[in-house]
């Protein structure tokens, strides 16, 4: 398969309700999706950098450049594959949701022209999923307690809480009070806390909680060793882990029982099943994180999220969690599970009139 070209276009979605977590609060989602255009037919990904480099190094518009000045420029002399994409980046540091995006795109395009499903090629044994939703911090532990109630009504199986210093034991506390012992209650901390919080963290052990995510700072297994040697609740690793190099690196040192798996923030959806395969050599559970998707990230994620070792509800939620209106058809959650897409490739495109109407740049980027 060779590459004719490919446009990189700027959507934005505003947010049902902003989305505060201990890394700022989001009321829009700009993203950036790649549509490549092939000798067999076209594909399409989204890259989830988000506008700035808050979660994570790379940002919307450095993710664009390095996609239109290297990643493509890579490509276009290539006979592909899936399997040639990540070699022909090997020189090129880093930027994983700029990789991850191109990628997938090719694979979409691969997969689309030989009727075959992103599930099927990953692996998936599962047609359906049930899944989590992951809450921001609220002004108050009432309000909180409202979403909450809403989100079981729903039928998400899991309810994830965001903390941070002052907003951590309390809310959890309350939560896990309103709502019993039978609730699947995890926390995620986006690296808020610091080696000497450890003290203070583990009286969330007192919770019943499934997980505790990334207290510390991604480079720091160290700390997360520490803490997880003085709890009973899991730590679950999320920044920490951007290859399965890192994954094995944060297992052997017993930094985490629990990895989240974003395709972005680990290069894309192969090295998404590596991590996987290596997290199932060694026993532990993974699930399937988010990062605020289009209906195209979404759909991808939910083929991923069907592999065997994705034991644990993922932040796969309903389209309506985030979104009034997507660039594609929206995602349903129907008696609490939501459906692996069958189609070819990531199984979904976007709905033409939605895109533009969504659309706030486009170019084109020939080979
Ligand atoms: O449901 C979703 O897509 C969002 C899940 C979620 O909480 N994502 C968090 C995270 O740290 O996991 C996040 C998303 C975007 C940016 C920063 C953080």
């Amino acid at each position: 398969m060779r590459l004719k070209g490919a446009e990189l276009r700027k959507v934005e979605l505003p947010l049902v309700t902003p989305f505060r977590t201990s890394l700022g609060t989001q009321t829009v989602r700009e993203a950036l999706l790649v549509r490549v255009v092939t000798d067999e037919g076209e594909g399409w990904a989204e890259c989830v950098a988000e506008d700035e480099p808050t979660y994570c190094p790379e940002y919307l518009e450095g993710a664009a450049d390095v996609i239109r000045r290297f990643l493509l420029p890579a490509l276009f002399p290539l006979e592909l594959d899936p399997a040639a994409v990540a070699p022909a980046f090997r020189h090129l540091r880093a930027h994983p949701m700029a990789k991850s995006a191109v990628e997938t795109a090719v694979l979409d395009a691969w997969l689309r022209a030989r009727d075959m499903s992103l599930a099927a090629y990953l692996g998936a044994v599962r047609r359906s999923l049930s899944v989590g939703v992951s809450i921001g911090i609220k002004d108050t532990v009432d309000e909180l307690l409202g979403t909450v109630d809403k989100s079981l009504a729903d039928g998400y199986v899991r309810i994830k809480l965001k903390i941070e210093p002052g907003w951590d034991l309390e809310p959890v506390r309350r939560v896990r009070e309103t709502f019993g012992a039978d609730v699947m209650l995890t926390v995620d901390a986006n690296t808020a806390y610091k080696p000497g919080d450890i003290p203070y963290l583990t009286k969330l052990d007192a919770y019943g909680l499934a997980m505790i995510e990334q207290p510390f700072a991604p480079g720091d297994l160290h700390a997360h060793a520490r803490l997880a040697a003085r709890m009973s609740t899991p730590i679950c690793l999320d920044e920490s882990i951007t290859s399965a190099h890192d994954a094995v690196a944060a297992i052997r040192q017993e930094a985490c029982s629990i990895i989240n798996i974003k395709p972005g923030r680990v290069g894309g959806y192969l090295e998404s099943r590596r991590i996987h395969d290596v997290a199932q050599a060694h026993g532990l559970p993974v699930w399937c994180g988010g990062m605020l998707e289009t209906g195209l990230g979404r759909a991808a994620n939910l083929a991923l999220a069907a592999l065997p070792g994705f034991t644990l509800p993922g932040d796969i939620s309903a389209t309506r969690r985030y979104y009034e209106r997507d660039i594609t058809a929206p995602f349903t959650l129907v008696d609490g599970e939501m459906s692996v897409p069958e189609g070819p490739g990531i199984g979904i495109t976007p709905e033409p009139s939605l895109l533009e109407a969504l659309t706030t740049a486009t170019e084109w980027i020939p080979a």
